[in-house]
């Protein structure tokens, strides 16, 4: 068994490169100069003493919205403090928070945090417009400049009474200004025009990163985070990094990675930790491409397989058909050929069974999921198109991710585990 604290290691500080925004938080996002210069603008009017706008912040997954917006309203409380001005901020995460209502709890009991410190309950039982009130009264009760971030608003749906209401909502001697984020940009559009024109006053959006700005990314984070690595020009990190510990094409590679897939910086910071663990934990002295490589099969697997874990009954039916098929031999099986063996599983289930044409449905939502592969093929003159499916994972993949699936387990490891050992 290794022991802890006399081991060689490629790291510094482990903690710059850990993507989790709780465990390190970057001092600067030079890639965001433009956008945080607009939420600059937005937010410069409680300076003056005057109301800050409402902002709507939209963008994709892990392009350094929640950290940028967490920057400049750090700054801004820094300023506030330092000229002695009544300024608060107050975030709310509202991931998994599927209504108003929920939103509007966490925002109250976050307001009254604000004002009497931690500990406070989560507000239950009380009708939205009273709940709305109370909202009020606190606000009014901490005065002065309040900026309310609602970070992952999306969650609400189309539930949008707390969006609509709060802009509205004028408390008195409060200069309120709401930060509505988002990384769905349909939710955006399916705003009503009312709330969209409220809260987005100013609208900023966070395009994906490419791969010259992961680059930089990860390079500003490697230094630091890894031995005898430094950026030696801030603003040309990747160019100027010198490092003994990471080769020079580790950083180039880990970042088209992430390019390709969505430009997703948390993806790229990801990539790298996971290949600089690889190397560190095999005892090497250098990241190379090979980690990187390594890092990258290693999360697309982990991914497939959460995938899998979480797929709704139908779905996970539909993969056990292909699996039965792979299992039997039998090559680029047809949706038809397919549709009959599930039959048989939701008799042997005692499950209701979808028409066809919805199974399709459910083998193509697998084949885009990357799960399956799809091919389809002529049936030969005049005979129209088939669609036909294949595995695009191992059969025990699928196997081992269903089998504690509790609807499911039994009839994996009686029916389908059995026949991968004749
Ligand atoms: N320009 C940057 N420089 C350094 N790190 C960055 C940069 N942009 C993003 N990151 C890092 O990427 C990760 C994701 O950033 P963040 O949580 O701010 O993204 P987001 O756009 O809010 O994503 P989501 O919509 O999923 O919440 C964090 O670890 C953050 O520190």
């Amino acid at each position: 068994m290794r022991t802890f604290g006399d081991e060689d290691t490629i790291f510094a500080d482990m903690d710059r490169l850990n993507p989790n925004t709780k465990t390190y938080q970057p001092e600067t996002l030079p890639e965001r100069e433009s956008e945080l210069d607009q939420l600059h603008s937005a937010l410069r009017p409680a300076t003056m003493g005057s109301t800050p706008l409402n902002v709507f912040v939209y963008g994709p997954t892990g392009q350094g919205k929640t950290v940028g917006i967490s920057l400049k309203t750090s700054q801004l409380q820094a300023f506030a403090d330092e000229k002695d001005m009544d300024l608060n901020v107050v975030h709310v995460r509202c991931k998994g928070m599927d209504k108003s209502y929920h939103v509007m709890t966490h925002l109250l009991k976050s307001l009254r945090e604000k004002r009497l410190g931690p500990g406070e309950e989560l507000p239950s039982g009380y009708q939205k417009k009273t709940l709305l009130a109370m909202i009020i009264d606190e606000l009014e009760e901490i005065g002065g400049t309040v900026v309310v971030i609602l970070d992952e608003i999306d969650a609400i749906g189309s539930n949008d009474y707390i969006l609509y209401e709060l802009p509205r909502a004028e408390p008195d001697g409060v200069r309120l200004s709401i930060i509505g984020i988002t990384n769905d940009l349909q939710f955006r559009e399916g705003l009503d025009a009312d709330v969209r024109s409220s809260l987005g006053e100013d609208e900023i959006e966070f395009a994906p990163y490419d791969a010259n700005q992961l680059r930089d990314i990860l390079a500003r984070r490697a230094a630091g985070a890894l031995r005898d690595t430094v950026v030696t020009d801030p603003d040309n990190p990747f160019d100027s990094l010198e490092s003994d510990v990471v080769a020079d094409d580790a950083i180039p590679l880990a970042s088209a990675y992430a390019a390709q897939d969505s430009g997703d910086a948390r993806e790229a910071i990801k990539l790298m930790f996971r290949a600089c663990r690889f190397a560190d934990d095999a005892g090497e002295s250098t990241v190379a491409a090979k980690h990187v490589k390594e890092a990258h099969e290693y999360l697309e697997q982990a991914a497939v397989e959460r995938g899998i874990q979480s797929l709704p009954l139908q779905r996970a039916l539909a993969l056990l058909t292909v699996t039965q098929a792979t299992i039997t031999g039998t090559k680029s099986p047809e949706t038809t050929d397919l549709h009959d063996i599930y039959q048989v599983f939701c008799e042997d289930l005692d499950a209701a069974a979808i028409s066809e044409r919805r199974f399709r449905d459910k083998l193509n939502d697998l084949a885009d999921s990357g799960i399956l592969t799809k091919e389809t093929r002529g049936r030969g003159q005049g005979l129209g198109k088939t669609n036909r499916y294949e595995l695009d994972v191992k059969v025990e993949t699928v196997l081992d991710n269903l089998e504690s699936d509790s609807r499911l387990g039994s009839f994996i490891t009686e029916t389908l585990r059995p026949r991968t050992k004749s």
